[in-house]
């Protein structure tokens, strides 16, 4: 952690690749929308798009894993002003927990007032069923208690404060419109709210690992968001989270089920239609202009 540090982004650096954004794209986004394992369909919809690859944006990292394309697209959504990314970091990729979550600062810096977080996720609540979406309610930062936080380090009070609350991460009022919206569109049956616990992968979960965290309260389990939400917080960010339950946690010794990452973006695929029209409903519902 300690040699990392020395590699460490500046603000300075930071501000670079924002600027070099901004100098690229008249679009000026409220809204940002990371797309979880196989909802990168989300991104197509976007309007008016100007495309950057992950490889020609100053200090941004590579997308390595199946299903996240590596590309930030701009555009409108619902007519809002929105960015997007497809493909986020993991920290199982190698990534320095620092770096997996340097693309919120970016946006913070172009002028992002809300960031939607999406993610595939294993269902550990027995009620829930395959193809539900979790609005998430709270999280549970398992790594977090290991000291992996990507906070750690020298704060620099230019994007937040040293001890940032948490007990407000995803925003209230956001989760009452999710559940709105989610109403109207008549898609309470697989709409859920809930827990969502994070662990560093790549390995899924044993049966007494799920065992342990459903008993914990966590209602869904991955392996990213957590880290990008901490650090939205810090630097002021509205945050909604999405889950998509892409599978069901293995939970009993006799079950022949094993979770895969097929299965992960098969659900994906399946669900990309109706997550599509949730968000993008949700998007053009959500006000702007810090009328929160
Ligand atoms: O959280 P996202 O990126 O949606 O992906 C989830 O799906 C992958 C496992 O299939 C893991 O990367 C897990 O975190
Ligand atoms: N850790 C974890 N991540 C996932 N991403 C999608 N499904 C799962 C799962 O079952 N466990």
């Amino acid at each position: 952690m300690f040699q990392e540090d020395e590699k460490r982004f500046s603000y300075e650096d930071h501000k670079t690749t924002a600027d070099w954004l901004l100098s690229k794209t008249h679009h000026r986004p409220l809204i940002a929308i990371i797309c979880g394992s196989g909802l990168g369909a989300l991104a197509d919809s976007l309007k008016d798009q100007v495309s950057f690859k992950y490889s020609e944006i100053p200090n941004f990292p590579q997308s390595t894993v199946h299903g996240h394309a590596g590309c930030l697209i701009f555009g409108n959504l619902n007519g809002k002003p929105c960015v997007c990314m497809k493909g986020r970091f993991h920290f199982y990729e190698g990534y320095p927990i620092w770096k997996v979550t340097f693309p919120i600062r970016i946006f913070h810096l172009l002028g992002v007032e809300t960031i939607i977080v999406t993610n595939a996720a294993g269902g550990l609540n027995q009620e829930y069923k395959v193809g539900d979406i979790m609005v998430i309610k709270d999280h549970l930062n398992l790594p977090g208690f290991a000291g992996n936080n990507p906070l750690v380090g020298p704060n620099d009070e230019r994007f937040g404060t040293r001890f940032p609350s948490m007990s407000d991460a995803y925003n209230a009022d956001l989760r009452k419109l999710a559940c709105t919206v989610g109403k109207e569109l008549g898609f309470s049956d697989f709409i859920r709210e809930g827990v969502y616990c994070v662990l560093s992968g790549p390995s899924f979960e044993t049966i007494a690992e799920c065992r342990m965290l459903n008993c914990l309260g966590a209602d869904a389990v991955g392996m990213s968001t957590v880290h990008e939400v901490i650090v939205a917080r810090h630097c002021g960010l509205r945050v909604i989270g999405l889950s998509l339950i892409t599978n069901k946690s293995v939970m009993e010794y006799d079950s022949s089920e094993k979770p895969n990452h097929e299965e992960v973006l098969e659900t994906g695929k399946w669900r990309a239609e109706q997550f599509q029209t949730f968000v993008s409903t949700l998007v053009g519902r959500i006000e702007l202009n810090n009328n929160f």
